[in-house]
């Protein structure tokens, strides 16, 4: 293995980071007594934070916890609580701190058996990108580097890192999420490649000097083995011995929220019907008893057809006192400021805007209320069921310092989180996924039809209708539309030069991969860029792209070629987030306009009606309507099916039809645990095809306006669930 020297690699040679002194022969390693004392003088200006973070560790609710821990450095990734989780569900306590902390400030405490970095958005060789105290890596615990952690790690020990022509977004047997990487050449000296994935490297280790690295992610449910891999690193490598068990989580939900609240103040709860703000709600009541919870549930205009009435009769049988606002003029009406300037919401297009808007029109209608209700709001909390995704999607601090701003979910916006400031908000569920919150649920003795519902998002259909007033072309969209063609068509004979070079660099890019699929099939797929835009999530940070549309002749569908395609696109084409396919017969004009389109009463209602056909088609109802939807079989295997609203009017030759007025609909039957990362549901593997061809013909027919109907192909990452 050659020692790297690339230029992106931040000037990591041997000389500057002390290789090769007298004090220490392994290569590659500098003296850790001298690391740690320039750690010490560094004067970072987070370390009082950490001094206070460090100093609280090791504790769950006031217990000490004297077994082994984790440090886990965080760069910002998405997934960061998820390795705190991977761990802590292994008997192993974790912690994390900022990637800042020093080395010196973990080994003083002398009770952590090793150090995790998590991946991150940034790139290590970018001016003033996030790092870590050279020391983290000499001070004698085993470091495990993951994504971010990983490049850091190979760029200290001399190693290179550099932005590729291909990055890699999404799953085969592991996920990876990276634009970043390191090659064979540019291993630093002294690892050995213990993973590959294409022409990447995917795993490095140092037995010698315990330091390991991987470039995919183990801590998500998409890698297979990651929980062995956690296993391993806790167990083999940090000796850890596993006497850590979490105290029934119910019982410290229970303990905070008594705390918190004292003995004379009470709650007002806001309940949407779904399984987090039921479970919250659940948990309030059992703390507190039933006089001191007051819920409401908004019916912002954006529910789902009927929704709000079934949620009321689902929340009474609980025994709350629930109350239902119908506010939905507040929220059409409603900006950002709550001086009304600015534009409304339904006059806005930009998905985060609509999202701040949302989110800060909740809080206005909870002061209204209580108005209302004639309740003080010095004797009232405030209780959300905010989740760990929710946090860590909106970059909030609670999460993360690092973190990018992947979508601001509606309950943190910059209005909750001034009332979080106050100390009166209670988000008991704060640090749970969506499985665990389940879980949770089941042992409180909710009913499974709550408990398995599926999710629905607080800002409802207004995030699932893409806005739009020009299409979205930018000066990339007609070289991208010519390459997903291509890309589409691997085995087909392509006369120009240009298409034949470009076809080669693809099958060079993606060498290691099986693309005999694609190169062997006879069918034609036809492409078409949509000039729309959605957003996602590469390498932990935000993307906001062009939607990708796949359509064939060929039947029976080829949906297994098709997933491959849409596995392929994005570590291609890195300016298209999504690629759906769309039912009927191949599309064969290109699409130039676009629909125009505002969150209007008429645009909800027939969204709300192809959403109500759509789930009926795929998941069945019975005779009573609502009760069972979400417990059959196909609901258990899908776990959320948003169904999107888009400006695009198919079929049009745009010479003679210039103007665009149809909308098409998207279904995303998304398969996931804890909605930090998930695939696509495939029909005829996942759900039945036949469902789904019923499912699009009565949209069709029973939608006014429809142009066509699709289902969504993309993984998260790089899509995420929802499209905006
Ligand atoms: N229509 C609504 N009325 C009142 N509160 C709401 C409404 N929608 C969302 N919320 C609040 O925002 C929180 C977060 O919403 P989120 O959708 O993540 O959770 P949920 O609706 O409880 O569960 P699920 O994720 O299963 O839909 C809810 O727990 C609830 O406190
Ligand atoms: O209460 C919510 N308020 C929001 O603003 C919001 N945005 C996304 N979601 C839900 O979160 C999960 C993950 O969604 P994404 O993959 O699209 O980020 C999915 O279940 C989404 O439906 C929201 N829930
Ligand atoms: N997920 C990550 O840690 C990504 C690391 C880096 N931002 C990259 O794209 O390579
Ligand atoms: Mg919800």
């Amino acid at each position: 293995m050659k020692r790297a020297n690339s230029e992106n690699s931040g000037g990591s040679t041997a000389e500057s980071s002390g290789h090769n002194t007298p004090e220490n022969d392994e290569p590659g390693f500098p003296p850790t007594k001298r690391l740690l004392a320039r750690s010490e003088e560094r004067g970072d200006s987070d370390t009082e934070e950490i001094r206070q973070k460090m100093n609280g560790c090791g504790r769950v609710n006031g217990e000490a916890i004297e077994e082994d821990r984790i440090a886990i450095l965080d760069s910002g990734a998405q997934y960061g609580k998820v390795i705190d989780r991977r761990v802590r569900e292994q008997n192993v306590f974790s912690e994390m701190f900022p990637l800042a902390t020093t080395a010196k400030q973990i080994c003083e405490t002398g009770k952590f058996k090793g150090i995790i970095i998590s991946g991150g958005p940034n790139s290590v060789y970018a001016p003033g990108a996030p790092t870590v105290d050279p020391a983290i890596f000499s001070c004698g615990l085993p470091v495990f580097g993951i994504c971010y952690g990983f490049q850091l790690l190979n760029k200290w020990a001399g190693g290179g890192v550099s932005r590729e022509k291909v990055r890699e977004d999404g799953q085969t047997e592991v996920l990876l999420t990276h634009g970043d990487s390191v090659s064979p050449a540019t291993v630093a000296s002294g690892f050995r490649i213990i993973a590959s994935s294409g022409q990447h490297v995917a795993g490095i280790a140092h037995e010698k000097e315990h330091l390991y690295g991987v470039q995919f992610h183990p801590e998500v449910d998409l890698t297979l083995h990651g929980r062995q891999i956690f296993h391993n690193f806790l167990y083999n490598i940090c000796k850890c011995k596993g006497g850590f068990t979490m105290r029934s989580r119910e019982q410290i939900c229970i303990d905070e929220i008594r705390q918190t609240v004292g003995e004379e103040n009470k709650v007002l709860v806001l309940v949407s019907g779904g399984v987090d703000s039921a479970v919250c709600a659940a948990l309030l009541h059992k703390s507190l008893g039933k006089d001191r919870v007051t819920a409401i549930h908004v019916d912002n205009g954006f529910m789902r057809y009927n929704e709000s009435d079934s949620v009321i009769k689902s929340l009474n049988a609980l025994d709350l006192n629930v109350h239902r606002y119908n506010s939905w003029p507040e929220f059409f009406s409603g900006t950002v400021n709550c001086d009304r300037k600015g534009p409304k919401l339904d006059q806005t297009i930009d998905p985060e805007t609509k999202r701040q808007i949302i989110g800060n029109t909740f809080m206005r209608v909870k002061d209204r209320v209580m108005d209302e209700l004639n309740l003080k709001q010095h004797e009232y909390f405030l209780a959300q069921g905010t989740l760990r995704p929710d946090l860590i999607e909106s970059a909030s601090s609670l999460a993360s310092g690092h973190a990018d701003t992947i979508k601001t979910h509606h309950n943190d916006t910059a209005l909750v989180r001034e009332l979080r400031k106050t100390g009166r908000v209670i988000e008991p569920l704060k640090d749970f996924h969506k499985d665990e919150v389940r879980e949770l649920g089941s042992s409180l003795g909710l009913p499974d039809h709550i408990v398995h519902r599926h999710p629905f998002p607080g800002p409802g259909l207004a995030i699932r209708i893409i806005c739009a007033d020009r299409p979205y072309r930018c000066a990339d969209f007609d070289e991208t539309s010519i390459k997903l063609n291509i890309l589409a068509n691997l085995g087909r004979e392509y006369q120009s030069n240009g298409e034949r070079a470009f076809r080669d660099d693809i099958c060079t890019s993606l060498e290691g991969w099986d693309l005999s699929l694609l190169t062997n099939s006879l069918d034609e797929i036809h492409t078409t860029l949509l000039p729309i835009k959605s957003v996602g999530v590469q390498g932990d940070s935000r993307s906001y792209s062009y939607v990708a549309a796949l359509s064939s002749s060929a039947k029976p569908i080829p949906w297994i070629l098709f997933e491959k395609i849409a596995s392929l696109v994005p570590k291609i084409l890195h300016n298209v987030n999504r690629i759906v396919y769309v039912f009927g017969d191949p599309i064969l004009y290109p699409i130039e306009n676009i629909t125009k389109t505002h969150l209007t009463r008429e645009s909800v209602q027939k969204l709300q009606l192809a959403d109500h056909l759509a789930t009926d088609a795929l998941f069945g109802r019975d005779e009573n309507g609502e009760k069972d939807k979400y417990l059959n079989d196909v609901s258990k295997v899908v776990q959320q099916m948003p169904v999107v609203m888009l400006p695009v009017h198919f079929d049009r030759d745009p010479f003679t039809q210039p103007n665009s007025y149809q909308h098409s609909f998207c279904v995303r039957p998304f398969i996931t645990a804890d909605f930090m990362t998930g695939v696509a549901a495939l029909p005829g593997r996942d759900i039945p095809e036949e469902n789904l061809f019923a499912m699009a013909e009565q949209i069709k027919r029973l939608v006014p306006g429809t142009s066509r109907v699709m289902i969504d192909l993309t993984s998260k990452p790089p899509g995420t669930t929802e499209w905006e």
